[in-house]
C-alpha cells in the first residue's frame, strides 16, 4: 500500500487503486447502535451460563439470537442484510459501521485465540452472530481453529509472511475455503481494534464489476474444470502438496456467475487456464474496494461473488495489535447434517492424520488430487 489515495502494489510494481468501501457503507445511527446493544446484552444475559469452552456452538442459541434480532433489531440493518442475502451487489461486499462492541475491550490475544470468558466480549459476540443469522446459518470447521464458532483474526509472531489471517504481509485475493465441500457463502469480519498505523486495508473485489472486462474465450476457459486449489495451511498444517479439484473458477449463470478462485493457492496445468487466471486477476485488481476496519466496523463478503484479501501491516505484539473476529454462514446448514453432531454448527474434519503423520482427505474434496 502507498500513502495518499489507497492502492495495492502487485509483484511487478504496478499500483492498483482501491475505492473506499466506506462510500457505500450502511452506518447505523447512534439510536440504532444502542438498540442493537440492548438486543446483544439481553441475549448475553439469557445465555450467561454457556461455557466458554463450547465456543457458543448450539442450535438453540442460534434460534434465540435470530428471533431476538428479527423482533428487536434495527429494521434498516435487517433489511440491508436481507437484500444482500437475496441480491448481493456488484462488489460482493457490504460494510456496516457503528455497530456496538464491548467497552473496555480485552487486550488483543497474543496466542491467536481469545479463550477467556466469552462474556468479556458479550456485546460483539452476540452482535456478530445476530447479523450472520439473518444472512444464513452459522457454520465453522473442526479442521480450523478447533471449530470455534467465532474465530479471532490476530497477527502471530513468526507467522508474518504466511498467507493466512495470522500473517501481516499482503494477503492475496482469495475465495474463503474454496476447496471445502461446504465452503461459506458469507464471511463476516468484525473490527475490534485496527492496526496501530491504520495500513491494514481489508480488500474485496466482486465478479459483478470484472465480468465485462473478460472476453468470451477467457470466460469459457474459466468455466472449465481446469484448476486445482491447494488446501489451506490453516486446515492441513505445513503439508504443501494437497490439492482439491479440478474445479472451474466461474460457475452458474453466464451473466451473473459465481466465483471460486485463489491467487495464492490455485494452479492450472493448462497454459490457457493460467492465462485466463492472470486476466481475471488483473480485472479483479482493477475493481478493488477496501477499508481499514475500525472498532465497530463489520465487513460482509459474499464468498460466491467476491474475493477478499488484506494489505500488509506491522504488528507490535503488545496487546494492542489489530484484532478482527470472523464468522461464516452457509445458505442451508442441513446440507451438512451427516457431517455435524446434532445441534452443533461445527463441520467435522475433512482431513485425518494417519499414525505415520500423513494427512488424507476423509471426505470427498471435489476430487482430491496432487497435480503432477
Ligand atoms: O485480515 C483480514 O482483513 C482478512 C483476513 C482473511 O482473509 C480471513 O480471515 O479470512
Ligand atoms: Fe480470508
Amino acid at each position: 500500500m502507498t500513502s495518499g489515495l489507497a492502492s495495492v502494489t502487485d509483484a511487478d510494481g504496478r499500483a492498483w487503486p482501491v475505492r473506499p468501501a466506506a462510500d457505500a457503507a450502511l452506518t447505523l445511527g447512534d439510536d440504532e447502535r444502542e438498540c442493537l446493544r440492548e438486543v446483544a446484552l439481553d441475549l448475553a444475559t439469557r445465555h450467561a451460563d454457556r461455557p466458554t469452552g463450547l465456543h457458543l456452538d448450539d442450535g438453540d442459541l442460534m434460534v434465540d439470537i435470530k428471533l431476538r434480532m428479527l423482533r428487536g433489531g434495527p429494521e434498516r440493518l435487517v433489511q440491508a442484510l436481507t437484500e444482500f442475502r437475496y441480491r448481493s451487489n456488484a462488489d460482493g461486499a457490504l460494510l456496516i459501521r457503528n455497530l456496538p462492541i464491548d467497552d473496555p475491550l480485552p487486550l488483543t490475544p497474543h496466542g491467536g485465540n481469545f479463550d477467556d470468558d466469552w462474556q468479556g466480549l458479550r456485546v460483539s459476540s452476540m452482535v456478530q452472530l445476530a447479523v450472520m443469522n439473518i444472512l444464513g446459518d452459522i457454520i465453522s470447521y473442526a479442521d480450523e481453529k478447533a471449530g470455534r464458532i467465532i474465530q479471532d483474526v490476530v497477527p502471530m509472531p513468526g507467522a508474518e509472511k504466511r498467507q493466512e489471517n495470522s500473517g501481516s504481509c499482503f494477503l492475496e485475493l482469495h475465495t474463503e475455503d474454496g476447496f471445502h465441500p461446504q465452503r461459506p457463502r458469507f464471511i463476516s469480519l468484525l473490527g475490534l481494534r485496527p492496526d496501530q498505523e491504520r495500513t491494514a486495508l481489508t480488500l474485496a473485489s466482486g465478479i459483478g464489476r470484472s465480468l465485462a472486462a473478460l472476453d468470451g474465450g477467457t470466460r469459457t476457459v474459466l468455466s472449465r474444470p481446469l484448476f486445482h486449489i491447494r488446501l489451506a495451511s490453516s486446515f492441513v498444517g505445513d503439508r504443501e502438496d494437497l490439492y482439491a479439484g479440478p474445479v472451474p473458477v466461474l460457475s452458474g449463470s453466464p451473466t451473473d456467475p459465481d466465483l471460486c478462485v485463489d491467487f495464492h493457492a490455485m494452479v492450472s496445468e493448462d497454459p490457457e487456464g493460467r492465462r485466463a487466471l492472470a486476466s481475471l486477476q488483473r480485472a479483479l485488481l482493477t475493481h478493488l474496494v477496501g477499508h481499514v476496519l475500525e472498532s465497530g466496523d463489520l465487513l460482509i463478503v459474499d464468498n460466491d461473488k467476491a474475493v477478499h484479501g488484506r494489505t500488509g501491516f506491522t504488528a507490535q505484539y503488545d496487546g494492542h495489535d489489530r484484532w478482527l473476529r470472523r464468522t461464516f454462514a452457509v445458505p442451508d446448514l442441513r446440507r451438512s447434517t451427516a457431517d455435524r453432531l446434532p445441534r452443533s454448527h461445527v463441520h467435522r474434519p475433512i482431513f485425518r492424520t494417519d499414525p505415520d503423520g500423513l494427512v488424507t482427505a476423509g471426505h470427498p474434496l471435489r476430487g482430491p488430487s496432487v497435480p503432477e
